[in-house]
């Protein structure tokens, strides 16, 4: 997810002047990667362990050692602790904290986004531009921190009323592995600002760098314990989000573990819940549309992170008239991207993120032809030609043509470089066709010459973040969030302070009490 086109050119203009320190398959991590009470910790003799591989080569990165009872209990005590200290500091002292973090980020901006490229496989451009939107949040929600305030209601004799914004608490944090440095960045950065404390669970999968954001808030001066990380998959994240310690769940992930796990856990609890989910999102273009851009929309709606994005415009509705030179275009700049080594500044695709999930997203493909669908292009196992990165996940970038409504691909999510290309005659048409899902994440617009079409289409798009005239650019100060299956809850933009404090309401009586009795 990008902040801005502006940021995504400067990205790869600055890249050249960046000393590389990483090369693929040169990196092993020993280290512990759980971090509370102010150090990583490393997993008590009878932990568990499980593989965690670079994507680019397919090598072992390391042995994660999975949390259990005693180190989610260690880590929330810790976090009880913090949170103590933190939440009656003022915002002024919070935000300093918060800034001086925002700007190791930016020192470290190298250091960061090559390994999340080393855990993940995505290029070095893009991410470098997801640890610049990690950095921006902590920035954002820094200078909103000392802004939280409540409400003076003057009432009948002199009586008044007042508000105040108190935090929750204990604050758990569950992400997934598309996005893992930014995710554990845009769950804690309002989460503390507001006065709670963290424990967050990366995905199993890319568990590396949240270890960093952790040493990065200590050394910003934090208070041990403010933000930790436990390590671990299912049965660690549901130890997490039961523990009675934990105040609020704030979960990023697949439709099924949100709806079927984290609602029935919170809903025990009462427990308050933000959920990022799944997407299948539309994406409509116009016959007035600029082709160009609207080509090149496409390709952000789909291919950004090996196509692993939630809010993905998978659903590209072409308008009739101009279905042959869109496709045309779409499937010559497609076969154009160049895949490969992630760590490599020429890389525009880097590796899918795991064996498991290429497997998954090369069936798609071959279930998209026997339903029908023609591969315009790509589809299929991509070997480079480097040595060491032939055990990686590689696959070339595919645009499917001749999709129908109840084709496989067009109705479930893929996660994966898979566009699929639907043509459609009316504006009636498309509105229609493109709110026929579940989900209800993302949405998006190409047309020219009439805007106000374009803000009537919106109107009427069933989708939490939508597009005009581009696609998949997230700016922090703007909230991002699902309609539908898709979410509960906004992350980033000022709503969110709502979604990580509570209200209080306090009567002052200045008369006697009128009693009844
Ligand atoms: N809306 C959004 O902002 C985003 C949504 N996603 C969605 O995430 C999915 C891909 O991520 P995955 O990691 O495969 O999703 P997933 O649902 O398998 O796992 C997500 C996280 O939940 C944890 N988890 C699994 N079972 C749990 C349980 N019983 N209790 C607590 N935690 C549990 C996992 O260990 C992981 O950390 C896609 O469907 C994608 O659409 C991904 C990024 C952003």
């Amino acid at each position: 997810m990008l902040a801005a086109s502006s940021r995504w050119r400067a990205a790869v203009h600055h890249a050249t002047s960046a000393a590389r320190r990483l090369s693929s398959g040169s990196v092993t991590i020993t280290d512990p990667l759980n971090y509370w009470a102010g150090r990583r910790r490393a997993g008590q003799e009878k932990c568990s362990t499980e593989n965690v591989y670079e994507p680019a080569t397919g090598r072992i990165l390391c042995h994660l050692e999975l949390c259990g009872a005693d180190e989610v209990n260690q880590a929330v005590k810790a976090a009880k602790s913090a949170f103590g200290y933190w939440s009656k500091m003022s915002g002024m002292e919070r935000a300093r904290i918060m800034i001086d973090a925002a700007h190791i980020i930016e020192n470290r901006r190298e250091e960061i986004a090559e390994m999340e490229v080393v855990n993940n496989g995505k290029s070095i451009t893009e991410a470098r531009l997801d640890v610049d939107s990690a950095r921006l949040c902590i920035e954002y929600y820094a200078g909103l921190a000392s802004t939280l305030a409540g409400q003076h209601v003057q009432l009948a004799g002199g009586s008044f009323a007042y508000t105040r914004r108190e935090p929750l608490g204990v604050c758990a944090g569950i992400g997934a592995w598309n996005y893992p440095f930014q995710i554990a960045a845009w769950k804690s950065a309002p989460a503390l600002a507001c006065g709670n404390s963290m424990v967050f669970k990366p995905s199993p999968v890319t568990p590396v760098t949240a270890v960093l954001l952790a040493e990065i808030y200590a050394k910003a001066g934090a208070p041990e314990g403010l933000f930790n990380v436990v390590q671990g998959g299912q049965e660690t994240g549901s130890l997490l989000c039961h523990h009675p310690d934990v105040a609020k769940v704030s979960f990023t992930g697949s439709v099924p573990t949100g709806q079927k796990v984290i609602m029935e856990m919170a809903s025990k609890g009462i427990k308050p819940v933000t959920l990022e989910l799944g997407g299948k999102s539309p994406l409509i273009i116009f016959e007035d549309s600029d082709v160009e851009n609207a080509v090149k929309g496409a390709l952000m709606a789909n291919f950004l992170s090996q196509g692993q994005v939630c809010s993905n415009g998978t659903r590209v509705f072409v308008q009739k008239d101009i279905l042959p030179e869109f496709v045309d275009e779409v499937v010559k700049r497609t076969r154009a991207i160049s895949i490969g080594d992630p760590l490599l500044e020429s890389t525009r695709m880097g590796a899918l993120v795991s064996r498991l999930h290429l497997d998954k997203v090369l069936f798609h493909v071959q279930q998209a032809k026997a339903e029908g669908a023609k591969v315009l292009c790509g589809g299929e196992p991509f070997v480079p030609s480097d040595p060491k990165l032939r055990g990686g996940y590689y696959m070339s970038p595919c645009v499917l043509g001749d999709c129908t409504d109840d084709m496989t691909c067009v109705k479930e999510e893929i996660f994966g470089p898979v566009m699929s290309v639907l043509s459609f005659e009316t504006e009636e048409e498309a509105l229609r066709r493109a709110n026929d899902t579940t989900l209800g994440l993302a949405a998006g617009v190409f047309t020219r010459l009439e805007t106000s079409r374009a803000h009537r289409v919106v109107e009427h798009l069933k989708a939490g973040s939508c597009f005009i005239n581009n696609y998949n650019v997230t700016p922090v100060e703007v909230p991002f969030g699902g309609f539908k299956m898709s979410g509960i809850g906004r992350e980033n933009g000022q709503v969110t302070i709502e979604f990580y404090s509570q209200m209080k309401t306090v009567f002052v009586e200045m008369g006697d009490v009128d009693s009844l009795f």
